[in-house]
């Protein structure tokens, strides 16, 4: 297996312009994909799980054209639902934000499709949007394990309506369950069983859906009203934000060990919820700027703070990891769906912390986080999940080495990760 050690970096200063968002790429080539004109995307992301969307389109006869190093691409959408009753099998990795809309566009299209993934996307449930699909009609069947992908949909009109869907896994699942919405016959009333998860990724949905022509009455995310058979219309020009979730590794490194990092291209209007992640360093004790497409962190010492990270658990991930520099114990509160994510990831970033020394309690939904006095050297098994991959990079902040294990696993979003945080030390 191929393995990376970073040797310790005494100091780490820059600026990185961040690639572009997941979450935003694949909801807005989905959107662009669906919608009336020609959306021009710029700064897209270039990674696996957009690779995964976007062969989901070609699959499916949509018409783009890649440039710029695969980071401005050109959609020509077809104004509506997708038309290709042909048999298709699709691969989909383990891309969560390509295989949950997908089901719910694909579902109400006129498809034949089988959807696979990687071993952990049917590890990795997805009963709830089966279940809400099918309060509208859906014909999706399990063609394993019942309540995980593969998927076989035999799509078809859907007329909408009233639907219950259980939001306390994923947040993916009401994405997807509205973002087809507009575009069935009727109008659709949605209601949340269960706390909904992941609320900030909810906003991006509605804010790019909104960007696409369609409102959607949001009653405190509780219920959600749309009014059916509508048409997205292309905005044009689209510039993607940068990766708010990536963007957490180099901040948390200036905490640790600035200097001062700069990432460009997110700031303090940025739409997604992850941007918050430098709330959370700042109630640490780092020092963070604020610009219209900047965030700048500036080190400082840090203590331990006990909190709730439900609204992101991404960038939640690295506070775990910068915990190991902070003075007193870090709380992460609220995070049961690290769970289901690439991996257990409540388990394996327990594992992998205890082998640098700290001290870990693993709760049901939290993890507890008391650093060593030093770290020790480790080899970090990574289990397939890019971010802890990237996450763990920061014990290289410290007097030691450490060495990450499969580091390609960054290819999920971040391909050029390791190099960028190397350019960064000085
Ligand atoms: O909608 C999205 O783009 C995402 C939502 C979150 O998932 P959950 O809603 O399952 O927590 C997040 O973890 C994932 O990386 C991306
Ligand atoms: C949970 C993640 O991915 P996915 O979009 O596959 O859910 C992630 O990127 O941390």
């Amino acid at each position: 297996m191929k393995t990376l050690t970073l040797n310790p970096i005494a100091k780490v200063a820059g600026e990185v312009h961040l690639p572009g968002s997941k979450s935003i790429s694949n909801r807005v080539l989905l959107l662009a994909a669906l919608a009336k004109g020609t959306t021009h995307i710029t700064n897209l992301l270039d990674s696996d799980d957009i690779k995964h969307m976007l062969n989901a389109l070609t699959a499916l006869g949509i018409g783009y054209k890649l440039s710029d190093c695969r980071t401005r691409c050109d959609v020509h959408g077809i104004g509506g639902l997708f038309n290709h009753p042909q048999a298709l099998t699709m691969f989909l990795g383990n891309a969560g934000t390509a295989m949950r809309p997908l089901t719910a566009a694909l579902a109400a299209s006129n498809v034949d499709v089988t959807l696979t993934g990687e071993p952990r996307m049917y590890e990795r449930p997805i009963g709830h949007l089966v279940d809400a699909l099918r309060q509208w009609q859906a014909d999706i069947r399990y063609t394993g394990s019942e309540d995980f992908p593969p998927l076989h949909i035999k799509g078809k009109a859907l007329q909408g309506g009233s639907m219950q869907i259980d939001g306390s896994i994923s947040s993916q699942f009401l994405t997807a369950v509205l973002m087809v919405a507009p575009l069935l016959a009727g109008d659709s009333e949605i209601d949340i069983t269960g706390e909904l998860v992941s609320k900030p990724y909810i906003d991006i949905t509605l804010a790019l859906m909104q960007r696409f022509g369609v409102t959607v009455q949001n009653h405190n995310y509780k219920r959600f009203s749309i009014k059916g058979n509508q048409l997205y219309r292309s905005p044009g020009q689209w510039l993607v934000e940068g990766d708010a979730s990536s963007a957490s590794y180099f901040l948390a490194a200036a905490a640790i060990k600035g200097g001062s990092i700069k990432v460009t291209g997110i700031g303090k209007h940025a739409v997604q919820g992850d941007i918050h992640f430098a709330d959370a360093l700042e109630a640490m004790g780092a020092e963070v700027e604020w610009g219209d497409d900047y965030i700048m962190v500036t080190r400082n010492t840090l203590n331990g703070i006990d909190r709730d990270y439900n609204a992101i658990p991404d960038a939640a991930m690295t506070i775990a990891t910068t915990a190991l520099f902070a003075k007193g114990p870090t709380v992460i509160r609220n995070v049961y769906n690290w769970r289901v994510k690439e991996t257990d990831r409540l388990a394996a970033m327990a594992t992998e912390l205890r082998k640098v020394g700290a001290e870990v309690e693993e709760g049901h939904d939290y993890l507890k986080v008391t650093p060593p006095a030093t770290l020790k050297h480790a080899s970090i098994a990574t289990y397939n999940d890019h971010r802890m991959a990237m996450c763990f990079s920061l014990v290289a902040l410290s007097d030691t080495s450490v060495t990450i294990e499969d580091p390609d696993c960054t290819a999920k979003t971040f391909p050029h990760y390791f190099s960028l945080f190397q350019q960064l030390a000085c």
